[in-house]
């Protein structure tokens, strides 16, 4: 299990932001090539993400390059240069079938092959924005090996349902279980959408505490100062890892008298329980969150 709680944007023609992006501590670094780049600083932006990649060490922190569409006049040129540059994913935006995936892949392979890169080096990630991206979520997400996961991008989704987003996110409801769903089905990460209201950090607790609750694994995010909130809501609570140890100390024990169901604190424990403990202690030991076995039991 790879944490994946926080994807930091960073506009790629902004040397300063880019290239100090990584030191804040988000899982990831996404440096931006699309939409955050105005038209006459595209060519400025991919020089300097590839130069970026190619000079500075981000020890840990997973960087993700957000190319431009096939159907814009940068896209192939961004694929050319980023591949050569190895950031550990390339995502997608705008996706609205399978076959844009693997459009992308195939130039992506070309690319690696020339450049001596092994094949399949370069994973993909596909952010859906639209109804027709969100209706093919589970085929886009099956599209391609590559495929680490999806992500929804709710501001141009919103204005493509032809309506605004709102702080308590009714309007993407739909989008974000389908999305959601369809990450599960096919066994890849679910990133959820960024929150641009910097001053309402409330309203972005209360969204990242929704997106947990629904099962994403994390969030987009466009400022460091998103970091802290994320990580906190998503790491386990000292109860949680409490209960989740005295969960498999329950189970265990259940196991020993060949019962493969046992109740704790009047409820029921079973494997889905056990495996959701397991989960909570392998999140609490990733997120740095301390707990002692013995203590629990
Ligand atoms: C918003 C603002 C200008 C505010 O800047 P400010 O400087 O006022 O912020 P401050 O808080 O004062 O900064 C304090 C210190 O942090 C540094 N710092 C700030 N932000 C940093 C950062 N991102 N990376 C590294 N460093 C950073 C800063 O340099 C300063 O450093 P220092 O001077 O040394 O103290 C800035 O954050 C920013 O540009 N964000 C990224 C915006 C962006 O990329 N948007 C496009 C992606 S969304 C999209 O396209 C929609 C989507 O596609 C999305 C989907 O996928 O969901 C869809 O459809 O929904
Ligand atoms: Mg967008």
């Amino acid at each position: 299990m790879k944490l994946r709680r926080t994807m930091l944007y960073a506009p790629g023609h902004n040397p300063a932001l880019i290239k100090d992006a990584y030191i804040y501590g988000s899982d990831a670094v996404m440096f931006d090539l699309e939409d955050a780049v105005s038209l006459h600083e595209k060519d400025t932006a991919r020089l300097l993400v590839y130069h970026v990649l190619k000079t500075i060490d981000m020890g840990t922190t997973e960087t993700v390059v957000r190319i431009n569409g096939l159907d814009t006049p940068y896209g192939r040129e961004d694929i050319r240069a980023i591949v050569r540059a190895q950031p550990n994913v390339i995502r997608i935006p705008k996706t609205e079938t399978a076959q844009d995936v693997q459009d992308i892949e195939e130039l992506v392979e070309a690319e690696e092959r020339a450049a001596g890169i092994p094949i399949g080096t370069t994973k993909l990630m596909a952010a859906i924005e639209s109804p027709i991206g969100v209706l093919q979520a589970y085929q886009i997400a099956k599209a391609s090996e590559r495929l680490i996961g999806i992500a929804l991008g709710a501001e141009d989704y919103a204005t493509n349902l032809k309506t605004t987003r709102s702080k308590e996110g009714t309007e993407l409801m739909f989008a974000r279980g389908m999305v959601l769903n369809a990450a599960r089905a096919a066994g890849i990460y679910a990133l959820d959408t960024v929150f641009s209201d910097l001053n309402d950090e409330e309203g972005f607790r209360r969204e990242v505490q929704l997106i947990k609750q629904l099962g994403f694994d994390g969030k987009s995010i466009i400022s460091p100062r998103q970091i802290a909130i994320v990580h906190e809501v998503f790491a386990p609570t000292e109860q949680e890892i409490i209960y989740a140890q005295r969960v498999l100390y329950a189970i265990e024990e259940a196991e020993k008298r060949k019962s493969g169901v046992i109740a704790l604190d009047g409820r029921m424990i079973d494997k889905p329980i056990v495996d959701r403990a397991y989960r909570t202690l392998e999140l609490a030991r990733m997120s740095g969150g301390l707990f002692d076995e013995e203590e629990a039991a």
